[in-house]
């Protein structure tokens, strides 16, 4: 369910000489000085930008905490960064997301949240599976009371080409358990949400 199948991978050689394809598609000569190491470039680039496919989400929230003295409260994550790419125009996705749960017991160390929201990020997608992927992976290894994932994101593919709407933002959000089964539980994290930010503790 976490990762998708591995297709066998190009040489690096195969990748660079993809780049002047592209390149010369566009219009441009790829052996000119200014292009001649981008090839290079573009490769090393796609491996940070496309890194999640080797991380294992689920593996990220192994570790747990027990000894919270009978927190059951919902635990949220807010604003996490996020930068993916589309999986229709290979081209940004930059937003932010929220991450909620009710923990039964146990907690995860939150920055194993923000991880899992990499995870998933740094590979080709669409917002709507992307929001799924990482609300059903918590969901699934945690087995918390319930799991919220929202996400918030500006699509270049229609920022900058085709309908060009600068400004525009998808919000997508996938409830589990007690988030989508009991409307005051979900109206407490909406409220959380809507609170004014705490810039001065997240320096
Ligand atoms: N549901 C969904 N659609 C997306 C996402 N990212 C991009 N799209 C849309 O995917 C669609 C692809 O549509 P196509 O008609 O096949 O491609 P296209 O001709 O390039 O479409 P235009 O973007 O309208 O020029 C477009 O409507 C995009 O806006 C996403 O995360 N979720
Ligand atoms: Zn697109």
């Amino acid at each position: 369910m976490t990762n998708p199948p591995t297709p066998v991978r190009p040489s690096r050689e195969e990748a660079e000489e993809a780049v002047r394809v592209l390149l010369r598609w566009a219009g441009e000569d790829p052996a000119r000085e200014g292009l001649l190491d981008t090839p290079s470039r573009v490769a090393r680039s796609y491996e940070e930008f496309f890194e999640g496919y080797a991380v294992n989400p689920e593996e990220l929230l192994q570790r747990t905490f027990s000894e919270v003295d009978d927190y059951d409260e919902i635990v949220l994550l807010r604003d996490i960064r996020l930068e993916s790419h589309c999986e229709h125009h290979m081209v940004p996705i930059i937003g932010r997301a929220h991450v909620a749960y009710l923990p039964r017991k146990r907690v995860v160390g939150i920055s194993k949240l923000a991880r899992v929201v990499e995870a998933y990020s740094r590979r080709f997608q669409i917002q709507e599976r992307l929001t799924s992927q990482i609300a059903n992976t918590i969901d699934s290894v945690l087995e918390p009371y319930g799991t919220a994932v929202i996400i918030e994101a500006g699509h270049q593919c229609m920022t900058t080409r085709g309908v060009h709407r600068p400004g525009v933002s998808m919000v997508t959000s996938r409830m589990l358990g007690v988030f989508r089964d009991n409307s005051d539980t979900r109206r407490e994290l909406l409220s959380m949400l809507n609170r004014p930010g705490m810039s001065e503790f997240s320096a």
